[in-house]
């Protein structure tokens, strides 16, 4: 398993939750202390739980993220979430690009990357979603897509402190597929040499993770793979029990 950069077990909670989820936060707090000092645990609720969530959650292990924000500050924008007041509210991430994002929101390579922008100007990290689609693997367009993201979606001047990469076939997310670990490793080393051309060293520290069907029956095999640093969870984030599941392959 890579150890030179931190690992990161990451649930996007999508629009599951409410105020009483948060015992499930509570059940991931309490089993977090085992990974602590070995991987950074971080739970993206849908956007009307992150202040509280950030408040229980304050003084422990577990980070808490938004799974999407609007590129401007304040202003007009009926509907929207700024960067800055998921930061405001205590969040200290925020997933950009999810491939839902892309295909349902008809979010553009260009609104990935302001998105990405404005997180770094609020003083967050984000968590910048690329993937293909079946059909796209299916005409050996893989990489090609991935690359066209990164380039597009990926702010300048980017540094591993603000910005995490999350690599989820968009085949993989929620059907119980994934890529072979040898796909996968193909994608990260690609993916991870594009980050290295683009930001040099810090490139080399940028953190990628595999998202897409992960479980705790899966993880250890996933998360061996060489550039996997971490998780990017869905459906197996939302209890407790099904998260910790992934993140003790860590502990
Ligand atoms: O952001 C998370 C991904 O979309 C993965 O979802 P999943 O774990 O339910 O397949």
């Amino acid at each position: 398993m890579d150890r030179t950069r931190r690992p990161v077990v990451a649930g996007n909670w999508k629009m599951n939750g409410l105020a009483a989820s948060v015992s499930e936060l509570k059940g991931i707090m309490a089993g977090a202390k085992a990974v602590s000092g070995k991987a950074e645990l971080l739970v993206c609720p849908p956007a009307t739980l992150v202040a509280s969530f950030a408040k229980t959650a304050k003084g422990s292990t577990v980070h808490i993220g938004g799974q999407t924000c609007y590129s401007e500050a304040s202003g007009a924008f009926t509907g929207e979430i700024s960067a800055e007041m998921l930061a405001d509210a205590g969040a200290t991430h925020v997933i950009v690009g999810h491939s839902e994002r892309r295909t349902i929101f008809k979010e553009k390579d260009a609104d990935v990357q302001k998105k990405a922008l404005a997180a770094r100007r609020a003083g967050l990290i984000s968590i910048v979603c690329v993937g293909e689609t079946k059909e796209q693997r299916e005409a050996d367009r893989a990489t090609i897509i991935v690359g066209q993201q990164l380039t597009g979606s990926l702010p300048e001047g980017a540094k591993a402190a603000n910005l995490i990469v999350a690599y989820e076939p968009v085949w993989a997310i929620g059907t119980g597929l994934t890529p072979t670990p040898a796909d996968i490793a193909e994608m990260h080393n690609f993916i991870r040499e594009r980050l290295a051309a683009r930001f040099k060293a810090e490139g080399e520290e940028v953190r990628i993770l595999y998202g897409g069907s992960v479980k705790a029956s899966n993880a250890a095999e996933l998360m061996a793979v060489r550039n996997v640093d971490g998780a990017l969870v869905g459906g197996a984030s939302l209890k407790a029990d099904d998260f910790l599941g992934i993140a003790n392959v860590y502990a």
